[in-house]
């Protein structure tokens, strides 16, 4: 079992998530009745948190969450969660990005296509009583042209579903090359070309500050007069102000709305226009996507928490590499060594540390070391926040810090996988023993005559030859017994039965010509 043992699940998730976390002994509560005062005061009960789209993560409910890991998103929108916080307090965030695509692009085919035909509009006139043939005359699709803004996902699959009824698909994507759309039979147009060749404009991009607005009063007067358009991605990308202007003067003939700004909406005048096809968020509700996206979020939570993998994450890029409990034991002993140098030289020394991963055993380490490294350089100046591989990074950059690993497969002379980490030409290093035993075995330079346990009670001093028994004598005064010791030219480092208390280190320090000692 890992780290993951409580969890709360706060949104309307298919049963079967809570059956698969506990069927692996992981605590699950599931309320989706908290308001955003009660989830403040109950997160920091939990390890794990999981939703959709319906609670909003804020920084405050992160910040409270002392115990929180991890959060996932059982869907594909993440625009609830406040990733920067969660970046911050060294959180991760998962979603399922896969798991409701085919459920999304099913209904906004069945929106376009109710778009064409009005068929809603027609249901609820008859429901009134009437029997309007007459004015619910519609269009063909066949011949008619559909703009795909967003060629990921689910604009891929609205396309090949589209072309079905004889739909020419164009499309546009800052990412997707024309020779790659062509694959799946859409016409890649630059945006500012793709407006006048549109019947119909589906959406298929998250909201970012690019895609706010990407529809608004200067890109529909670019449309064809009576464009129709479809948002079935995110409130926003369509801006509702404008839309509602083009409903009204003619500009646009018709708009099917998933999604909105605020849900529920509270731009009544849109939702109630006669041409306006309103859903409330329910891309993502059939059976199937919400089975399989509650099943997949608590299957990557399972796997997360047994070190196997971290798929779905998209704030730990540092983590992906670092699961297994010999890389766990590898992160310690980075953590360790960022520390050592911190307490030796100083944060300000430390601003740019070069880090050299040897050995077979050790060609992943780059990925994750100079996370690892960093967050034992910060680790006294994070203002009560415990940094992780997930917030290490943020927090250096912050502090103007860099840290650089290069990887050389042949291995050092004595180690057959080692580490060190270089400040101001000031060299440390250390190797995992076994999979689970991270020890210093390089101090400034010089190896050490034997490792040192790089997670025991730590004493580092600098001082002349002969200093290390009078540090020992004084710890033993007061109880503290001395496990190993090693050490080179000035720099001690002692592996101690405890803590040693600030007034004993004063003692120390007061010891003719000591230069510092300190807990790691
Ligand atoms: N209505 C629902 O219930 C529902 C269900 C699932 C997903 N969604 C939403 O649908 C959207 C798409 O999901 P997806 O799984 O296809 O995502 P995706 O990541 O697979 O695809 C999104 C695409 O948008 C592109 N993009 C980014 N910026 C762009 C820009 N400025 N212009 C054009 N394209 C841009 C990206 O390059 C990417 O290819 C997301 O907003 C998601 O939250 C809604
Ligand atoms: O981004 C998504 O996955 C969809 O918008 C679905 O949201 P929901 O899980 O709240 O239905």
């Amino acid at each position: 079992m890992g780290d993951i043992r409580k969890v709360l699940i706060s949104d309307s998730v298919d049963p079967k998530c809570k059956s698969v976390l506990e069927a692996k002994g992981i605590e699950v509560t599931l309320n989706t009745k908290l308001s955003p005062a009660e989830l403040v005061a109950e997160i920091p009960n939990y390890d794990g948190l999981i939703v959709r789209s319906a609670t909003k993560v804020t920084a405050e409910v992160i910040k409270a969450g002392k115990n929180l890991k991890i959060i996932g998103r059982a869907g594909t929108g993440v625009d609830n969660i406040d990733i920067k916080a969660a970046t911050e307090c060294g959180v991760i965030v998962m979603n399922t990005p896969g798991g409701n695509t085919l459920s999304a692009a099913e209904h906004t085919c069945t929106l376009m296509v109710c778009l064409a035909r009005q068929v809603p509009q027609a249901a609820a006139s008859m429901r009134e009583g009437r029997w309007d043939r007459k004015k619910y005359m519609g269009i063909e699709l066949m011949g008619k042209t559909l703009g795909i803004i967003g060629l990921g996902r689910i604009g891929r699959e609205v396309a090949t579903r589209m072309q079905s009824f004889g739909v020419r698909t164009v499309g546009y994507d800052p990412i997707v090359p024309a020779e790659a759309a062509k694959e799946f039979d859409v016409e890649f147009f630059e945006l500012n070309d793709l407006w006048p060749e549109c019947d119909f404009i589906t959406v298929h991009t998250p909201l970012i500050p690019q895609t706010r607005g990407l529809l608004g009063d200067e890109t529909f007067a670019k449309c064809k007069k009576g464009v129709r358009v479809i948002n079935c991605a995110r409130g926003g990308i369509i801006d509702e102000a404008a839309l509602l202007r083009a409903l009204q003067s003619g500009q646009c003939a018709g708009a099917a709305l998933d999604v909105f700004e605020q849900e529920p909406p509270q731009n009544t005048e849109l939702v109630q226009h006669p041409n306006v096809i309103p859903v409330c968020h329910l891309g993502a509700s059939t059976v199937e996507a919400q089975s399989r996206v509650a099943v997949e979020i608590a299957e990557q939570f399972v796997d997360f928490n047994e070190g196997k993998s971290l798929f779905g994450a998209i704030n730990a890029n540092a983590m992906v590499k670092a699961l297994s409990p010999s890389a766990k034991s590898l992160v310690k002993l980075g953590e360790r060594l960022g520390r050592l140098v911190e307490v030796l030289y100083g944060l300000e020394a430390c601003k740019e540390l070069s880090i050299v991963a040897q050995g077979p055993d050790y060609s992943e380490a780059p990925s994750f070391l100079p996370a690892a490294i960093l967050s034992g350089v910060l680790a006294r100046d994070a203002s009560g926040v415990t940094l992780n591989l997930v917030n290490a990074p943020d927090f250096a950059k912050k502090k103007g810090i860099t840290a650089k690993a290069t990887y050389s497969a042949t291995p050092d002379a004595r180690h057959s996988n080692s580490i060190t980490v270089s400040v101001g030409g000031h060299v440390f290093g250390g190797t995992v023993i076994g999979n689970f035993s991270p020890v210093f075995t390089e101090l400034d330079g010089k190896q050490l005559h034997s490792p040192i346990n790089a997670t025991g009670n730590i004493v580092i001093g600098q001082g002349p030859a002969g200093s290390a028994p009078k540090f020992m004598v004084t710890m033993a005064e007061h109880g503290i017994s001395t496990y190993a010791c090693s050490g080179s030219d000035g720099i001690g480092m002692l592996d101690v039965s405890a803590v040693v208390p600030e007034e004993v280190f004063n003692k120390i320090r007061s010891l003719p010509d000591v230069k510092s000692a300190d807990m790691l």
